[in-house]
């Protein structure tokens, strides 16, 4: 069994995390339950930051906190020095609520609306990342508005099929985010963007997908907008101080994961930009990434408590946990694949290969197929690896199950950061039917 971060089993032979024990924790706090290793975060973290150290270059490390936003995860994040990336009001307002220093905050999105733009600039955060000409277009005529200056970086595709799961696919020329890089939007945008009062174009955007294995693809795309880059230099007299070459760096869910260290990503990427702009006799820009995943990823294990169980004979034997895809939607979404051991007793001999269904009402609900286990029953835990990035952020109140809690472990310290969801809070938004003589016509 493979053991992320400061996992490992204990002298009780239960699964510990941080220094606390899993069983406790799970009886503490109740299951499913989000726990976090926060050292692996600060490893992670420290490792994009360092290696940019080491090469000399300026950079900048901005957690995409869609991969899990929460004020105690936020506060972490600036504990560890790094920038955060948002893509909604929610996650701005998280930010916000967790004392971000708004100047290190980079908004994203392909559809972001005039409330969220306005948010923005009210809080004058470091950068817009501009998707598409109806937000120049809205941006610039909000900013003349409040008579305010804005910095952008404009997201451009740079053509590129990285490879991972098409869902998670974002570089490639059919996408619906950013200006194409070879049909000539890229260039329109950025006439347009230098042609405004209000309008300061910091840097170029590009982000190739998740979960991606190889640099080749990193690489590429650096590649491709250096060369772009060359071009406007010569037409526009444009250089852009900042080069975002996004997130997407792959991690290690199962066996059959072989990530690269971020060391590697960035070394590799580093080379390619400096050899290309040393090559076009170009300045070498700020490089800026958003790493998500591979900063929380490995870094969430769920807890879930074994239920029921259905041997279909001949077929294969379900174990079904009290929860699913309402804390984990990844597997039915994407097919992703996760390990998991029993918290209790995970070097306990394992007798048969079983598959993890969830509670929903949904066939499509499973958590994970054929996994080998010890003969579980209800006096089980089930520790599920790995669901750290887009567990909790795409969590759901699906058949009105209440979300799980998040607990932060380190050096034998558990922290409560996110509470249990409670029945209470499913209906609190809830509205009774009333007679229809009462409503009020609009
Ligand atoms: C623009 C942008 N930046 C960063 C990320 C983070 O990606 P990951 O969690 O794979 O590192 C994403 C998500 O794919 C993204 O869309
Ligand atoms: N939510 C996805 C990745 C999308 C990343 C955001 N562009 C996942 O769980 O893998």
């Amino acid at each position: 069994m493979y053991f992320h971060g400061t996992s490992k089993v204990n002298q009780k032979g239960h699964l510990e995390i941080g220094g606390v024990d899993t069983v406790e924790l799970a009886e503490k706090y109740g299951t499913p339950l989000y726990v976090y290793d926060v050292e692996l975060i600060r490893n992670r973290a420290r490792g994009f930051k360092n290696t940019f150290e080491k090469l000399a270059v300026n950079a900048q490390v901005a957690y995409a906190s869609k991969a899990f936003s929460s004020i105690a995860m936020i506060n972490l994040v600036n504990e560890e020095g790094l920038s955060l990336d948002v893509v909604s009001g929610g996650e701005l307002y998280t930010a916000i609520a967790a004392n971000f220093p708004p100047e290190r905050i980079h908004f994203h999105g392909n559809n972001k609306s005039k409330e969220e733009l306005e948010m923005a600039l009210h809080y004058q955060i470091g950068c817009i990342v501009v998707d598409n000409f109806y937000e120049l277009e809205l941006l610039d005529q909000l900013c003349k508005e409040r008579n305010q200056n804005i910095s952008i970086l404009l997201r451009v595709t740079p053509g590129i099929e990285a490879h991972t799961h098409d869902y998670i696919l974002t570089g490639q020329e059919d996408s619906k985010f950013g200006y194409d890089l070879q049909n000539g939007q890229a260039d329109i945008a950025l006439e347009k963007a230098l042609a405004s009062k209000y309008l300061d174009v910091l840097g170029i955007h590009c982000h190739i997908g998740s979960q991606i294995f190889e640099t080749t693809g990193f690489v590429l795309a650096a590649k491709k907008i250096i060369q772009k880059l060359a071009s406007w230099n010569k037409r526009y007299s444009y250089f852009p101080k900042v080069l975002n070459l996004g997130g997407g760096f792959g991690i290690r869910y199962t066996v059959d994961d072989a990530p690269l260290s971020p060391s590697v990503y960035v070394s590799e990427i580093i080379h390619e930009v400096r050899e290309q702009t040393s090559l076009l006799g170009l300045n070498m820009p700020e490089i800026w990434i958003e790493p998500g995943r591979s900063l929380v990823g490995e870094a969430g294990t769920t807890l879930y408590s074994v239920g029921s169980s259905k041997e279909v004979p001949n077929v294969r034997k379900y174990i079904a946990v009290d929860g699913g895809m309402s804390d984990n939607i990844r597997p039915a979404l994407y097919e992703a694949k996760y390990e998991a051991v029993l918290a209790n007793r995970p070097n306990d001999k394992v007798e048969e290969t079983v598959s993890i269904a969830g509670k929903c009402c949904e066939s499509g609900d499973m958590l994970i197929w054929d996994l080998p286990l010890p003969k579980a029953d209800c006096s089980d835990i089930l520790a599920v690896f790995c669901t750290g990035a887009y567990g909790y952020s795409m969590a759901n109140n699906y058949n009105r199950i209440p979300r799980p809690p998040v607990v932060f472990v380190e050096s034998g310290k558990a922290q409560l950061v996110i509470k249990r969801e409670t029945y209470e809070d499913i209906i609190r938004l809830d509205m009774p039917l009333i007679e229809r003589s009462v409503i009020e016509t609009l």
